[in-house]
Formats: structure tokens, sequence, C-alpha cells
């Protein structure tokens, strides 16, 4: 590779070492002018002869550049030159640098290691297979006192492949999950370098392909498992983990690691985690109340089921409905009417229900019996809250209604700025006018439904009070 300056002046020696300076090591210049133009010519030098590496190795991008050389005190440059009697010739180069690597050692488990790496190798094609690459090599090995399996290779061709496998006969690799190539010694030689991001001795993170999902684990080298090198898990490896912090949470079991290990897949046993309900006095500090266990919410949903519903206790209902129906589930409102008719129902029955020409009355009154029900369980989850409270005691400031009609819509009054919602169910939509509302409105009432309302017409007044966050 020639080029338009004589290289000769540049090297005094066949092979030359050149770090982020990017003037040869010994390299003495006579003025200042001289540095700065042999710096020039080094750096088209590299640049020229880093583009034909990434061109035989079908690159698009060059790995070794002037630029990066210069900004990075961990790389240096070997190059090979010849003295063909006129500009010189440059045959080779060989780029290498320490980086800090996340590798797996043969047992599969993560190491931190600062290792060595062979960046970048490159023969003149017109020199390639006559001995050149194996000095190039061997001057650096002896220059860096290093062995040839103490280096990661990036990315190796098939070239440098088989060179390593003739020269040094490296054939074992270490299967990594990133691009660099390790082999059987690499980690005899980091005995010395070994540390994990802590920087502690006998810790290491582990090869969980889960770390990304669940963050690192450490697993200390006091493990007889690690002591023996078996990989036989008969028992769980110790874990530790860190007290505290973004990785001292509990994290599941990894049934990624039970697959491999052939153990068998337990199902995820949920934490017995703290539910929280929203409460309505956050401010004051006084959610603690609403704070529960998963067996707390069956108590609680005891709880509802003895509140007293359309002024019939649970006492008084041979067939409670079960919590966890859908208003919506048309399966269940023809039980349901099935069930009212034998006189098992849940809720009172209007008179019309003995009117066969009512059915249409009778289904609405179903339905809303349900959106009723379900509105009434959302309610006491959200706001388990005695219905004798009055607005002062709960301090809430926002009233509003909502207006169910005979024909399923839904009316959401709002009436002013107060403290409690309530829905208003069989209403015609629009025909309650906010006085008569506000006729109705009770703070000191329960949350279910209004019988003195209900009373007023055929249809069936249910009036739901609740007490909600401010929307608007
Ligand atoms: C991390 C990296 O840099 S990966 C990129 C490595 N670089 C490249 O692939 C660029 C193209 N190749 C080259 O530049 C050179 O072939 C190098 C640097 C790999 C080796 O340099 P050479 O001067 O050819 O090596 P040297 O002559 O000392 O040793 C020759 C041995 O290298 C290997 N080798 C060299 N060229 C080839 C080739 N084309 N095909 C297969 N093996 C080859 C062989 O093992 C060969 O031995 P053999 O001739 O008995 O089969």
């Amino acid at each position: 590779m020639e080029f338009r300056f004589n290289i000769n002046k540049i090297f005094k020696n066949n092979i030359s070492r050149i770090g982020n300076s990017l003037l040869p090591a010994g390299f003495i210049a006579p003025d200042r002018r001289t540095a700065l133009d042999t710096t020039a010519y080094v750096a088209e030098i590299i640049n020229t002869i880093g583009q034909a590496s990434a061109a035989a190795q079908g690159l698009s991008q060059p790995v070794t550049t002037s630029d990066r050389l210069r900004n990075c005190d961990e790389q240096v440059v070997y190059l090979m030159t010849e003295d063909d009697g006129r500009n010189g010739l440059v045959v080779g180069l060989l780029k290498i640098g320490r980086k800090s690597l996340y590798v797996f050692d043969k047992f599969g488990d993560t190491k931190h290691v600062n290792a060595p790496c062979v960046l970048d190798f490159y023969i003149h094609e017109s020199r390639q297979r006559s001995g050149l690459g194996k000095i190039l090599f061997e001057y650096m090995l002896e220059f860096e006192n290093l062995l040839p399996e103490q280096m990661a290779i990036d990315r190796p061709s098939e070239k440098l492949l088989s060179f390593l496998r003739k020269h040094y006969a490296l054939t074992q690799k270490i299967p990594q999950m990133n691009n660099f190539v390790i082999y059987d010694g690499f980690f005899a030689s980091q005995e010395s370098q070994k540390s994990d991001i802590n920087g502690s001795a006998n810790m290491h993170i582990t090869a969980s392909p889960n770390s990304n999902l669940f963050g690192p684990q450490f697993i200390s080298e006091d493990n007889p498992k690690r002591r023996s090198n078996s990989r036989a898990r008969e028992e769980a490896p110790m874990v530790q983990s860190q007290a505290f912090g973004r990785y001292g949470a509990p994290r599941p079991q990894c049934s990624l690691n039970q697959i491999i290990h052939n153990k068998p897949v337990t199902a995820v046993q949920e934490p017995n985690r703290p539910i929280y309900y929203p409460s309505r006095d956050d401010h004051n500090n006084e959610h603690e109340e609403n704070v529960g266990t998963a067996s707390n919410v069956e108590e609680l949903a005891q709880d509802m089921q003895s509140l007293d519903v359309v002024g019939k206790s649970d006492d008084d209902l041979p067939n409670t409905p079960s919590p966890s129906v859908s208003p919506s589930n048309e399966n269940d409102d023809e039980e349901d009417q099935v069930d009212a008719k034998n006189g098992t129902g849940y809720y009172q029955q209007p008179e019309y229900f003995d009117d066969p020409e009512n059915s249409q009355n009778q289904q609405q009154y179903y339905r809303n019996q349900q959106n009723l029900h379900y509105q009434q369980q959302q309610q006491e989850r959200v706001s388990p809250i005695p219905n004798h409270y009055n607005k002062r005691q709960t301090g809430k400031k926002n009233v509003s209604s909502i207006i169910v009609g005979t024909d399923n819509k839904i009316e959401f009054d709002q009436i002013d700025d107060k403290g409690f919602g309530v829905v208003k169910i069989n209403r015609p939509i629009g025909a309650s006018s906010r006085s008569s509302t506000h006729e109705h409105l009770n703070d000191n009432e329960s949350i279910h439904s209004h019988e003195s309302s209900r009373t007023h017409t055929a249809d069936g007044y249910f009036d739901l009070k609740f007490f909600s966050h401010r929307l608007w």
C-alpha cells in the first residue's frame, strides 16, 4: 500500500507502535511543524489501511480510524511497513486495546473482565499467507507481554480463526453472547483481574438471560458448587441479592432457569402484597385503614354482603348472588329473573311484576337491579366507608349525580361542587330537575336505594350515592 509521501521518514522500524498521539513510538520531531505534519500523515495512513481492512472483512464502516485512535487512551495500533526503495509500503495493521467486558466462563457464569482485545487485524492481500501476520502478532504479544489465549477477539473472521488455530492451537472457544471470542485459558490469566461491578473480589454476576428483566444476581464465589466446578444443580445455588436498592426487591422464580435445568416449573406465587384501596383522605394519611392483604379483601366482601340492600338484609334473602356477577351478562340476567319469579331473588319485586303486559319493565327492572348491585360493589371497593358518614366527616366538596333512564341511558348530572355523587336509576332522562335532585340529597342517607323516590313512579327510583374523587 503506497502513499504520496515517504513513509520511511516516519517509520524507522518495520513494525511501529502508535498510540493516541498518532506519532510512532520513539519518533523524534525536529520541530513542531514536522510533528504536526507527521501526525497528519499517520492519520492518513491509518484511515487508508483501516478502510482496506474493513473492505477485506466486508464491513461497511472501518473499525480503525485516526479519530478513534486519537480519542482513546486504551487502544494502540501496530503498523507493519516495508522499505521498497521508494516511498515505502504499509503492509499490515493490528489494533488492540483493553475493553471492559461481561463474558461467560465455561460454566456459563458471567464475569466482568478488563481484557486485552484484538480489535482489527489486516495484512495486505499481496502479502497474506506469507507469514507476515504471525510476525506482526508475535511482536505485539511480546511488546504487551501477553499470551494469545489471554486476548478476546472482536468478531474474528474465518481467516483469523484459522490463523489462531494454526499458529497458537486455539480451538476451544468459550461461547459468548456478544461478538467477542475467547478461548480456553482466558480466565486462568484473568485471576488477578477478577472483580465485579462493585469491585468485590469474591462476587460475580450470574449469566442468567433474565438479568435484563430481573436485574443481575450476585453469586458468592464461596458457593461450594462453584468451588467444585460442578454444574449439576441438585439444589438451588446460593443467591445473594442486594438487601436494598434497585435489586433488593424479591424476584420471581425464573421459569426459564427451571426449564434449562430440568426442574418442574412451578406456578408463580404472588407474594402477599398489601392491597391499597384509594383513600378519600390520602392527604390526611388515613389510607392506612384501607391497606389490607388478600385475606382482608374476603372480610371486606363479607361486610359488603351483610349490607342492607333495598331495605332488606342478606339474612332475609335466601339466594345471595355472587359479587362477581356482571351486569352485562345476559345469562345471568335470565337466571336472576327466574330466581326472582320463584321468590328467591335478591331484590324486592315491584307490584308490576305480576302484570304480564309489563314484561319489558320487568326486564328493565332486573337490569337496573344488577347495575345497582354492581355499582354498589364497585363503590364499596373504592370507598369502603360506613354509610352514616356525612359530608363534613368525609370532607368532600364535589357533588354530582348520574341518572339512569328507563331506556338504559345514563345521565350524569353534576349539580355543584359539594361532596358526593348520586346515581339515580330508572328516571326519565332529563326529567330529574336539579331542584328535585337536591331535595333527595341527604348526606346522611345510605349509599343504597332511595326508597322514598322509588315510590314516586311506577318505574321505581333507585338513587345511589357515592363518594368520588373530583373528575371535572
Ligand atoms: C479481530 C479482527 O481483526 S478479525 C479480521 C481479521 N482480518 C481479516 O480477515 C482480513 C483478511 N485477512 C488477513 O488480513 C490475514 O489473512 C490475516 C491477518 C487474518 C492473517 O495474516 P497472514 O499474513 O495471512 O497470516 P500468516 O501468513 O501468518 O498465517 C497464515 C494462516 O492464516 C490463516 N489464513 C490466512 N489467510 C487465510 C485465508 N484466506 N483463508 C483461510 N485461512 C487463512 C491460515 O491459517 C493460514 O495458514 P495456511 O496458509 O497454512 O492455511
